[in-house]
């Protein structure tokens, strides 16, 4: 996987992690940063050795935006027939945990980025927002759908319609991010959590990541069905037996992913 060129990709135990690497840009994301992206999150989806994936990018910025500058010139057929942006749903329908370690902007297509993963940890110095509208658009990677998700109808109609930034308190407020650390820690902590939960059973880590995400799609009473559907088949797996009989022994789980 040495082939990327705007992105780095390195396995830590098992954690894959992917880091932003378009540094004079502001890891801007265009089509070919995109496509390493969705490339590597695809490869790790599938490697067995793997069992979370973090995505991160510099000190200044996480990602500032899709590339205004590859972007301008297009055309509505242009847009339309590539059906620009579509690739990106792929990281949607990863299966593995997905992680974003955010410091600096996240902005536009950034912060939609980082929304597209399971968490969202910010360093204290981290922006989010959907400033499209200042160009003259609005978001295209899901923005408007997974903001009004996570902060509600109020602070999404805020963002989207201002297009100004919030910081990461904010967003720790509203909902957006999971915890707040220096800067300094953000790739220790956000490795740290990624570990963690790469040393769970992998699939009861699927298992209940696809339970949650759920929730977005269906009503109440579905989704509390298929919650218990799920639970159910836990105990189809070795793991459940390992996970229970470790606490009854009082000594640490080894799980088999079986
Ligand atoms: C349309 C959809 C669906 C999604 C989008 O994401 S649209 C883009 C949304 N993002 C933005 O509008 C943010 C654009 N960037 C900025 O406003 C500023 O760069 C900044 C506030 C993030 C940082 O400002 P600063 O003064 O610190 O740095 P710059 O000199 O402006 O940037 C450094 C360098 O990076 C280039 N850059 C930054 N963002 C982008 C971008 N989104 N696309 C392309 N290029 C970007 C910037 O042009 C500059 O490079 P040059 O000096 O070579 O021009």
């Amino acid at each position: 996987m040495s082939d990327f060129e705007t992105i780095l990709l390195e396995r830590k135990g098992r954690v894959g992690v992917i880091t932003l690497n378009r540094p004079k840009a502001l890891n801007a994301l265009n089509a070919q940063l995109m496509g390493e992206v969705v490339a590597a999150v695809t490869d790790l989806d599938r490697d067995p050795e793997i069992g979370a994936i973090l995505i991160t990018g510099s000190e200044r910025a996480f990602a500032a935006g899709a590339d205004i500058k590859e972007m301008a010139p297009k055309s509505y057929m242009d847009m339309y027939l590539d059906d620009w942006f579509a690739a990106w749903d792929r990281l949607a329908s990863a299966r593995k945990p997905t992680i974003a370690a955010v410091a600096g902007y996240a902005l536009g297509g950034g912060c939609e980025l980082a929304m597209l993963c399971d968490i969202i940890l910010a360093a204290d110095n981290a922006k989010f927002g959907q400033p499209e509208i200042k160009l003259g658009v609005i978001p295209g990677i899901g923005g408007s759908q997974r903001l009004t998700r996570a902060v509600g109808k109020a602070k999404a109609m805020d963002l989207c319609l201002t297009g100004r930034n919030m910081d990461a308190e904010e967003a720790e407020r509203a909902g957006l991010v999971s915890r707040i650390v220096p800067a300094a820690d953000l790739l220790t902590e956000a490795l740290a959590t990624a570990t963690t939960i790469a040393e769970m059973s992998l699939p009861i880590a699927m298992m209940a990541k696809e339970s949650v995400n759920r929730s977005f799609e269906t009503t109440l009473a579905e989704g509390v069905r298929f919650e218990r559907r799920v639970f159910h088949s836990t105990f189809a797996t070795a793991d459940q037996k390992e996970g229970m009989a470790a606490f009854v022994d009082k000594r640490a789980p080894e799980f088999t992913n079986s």
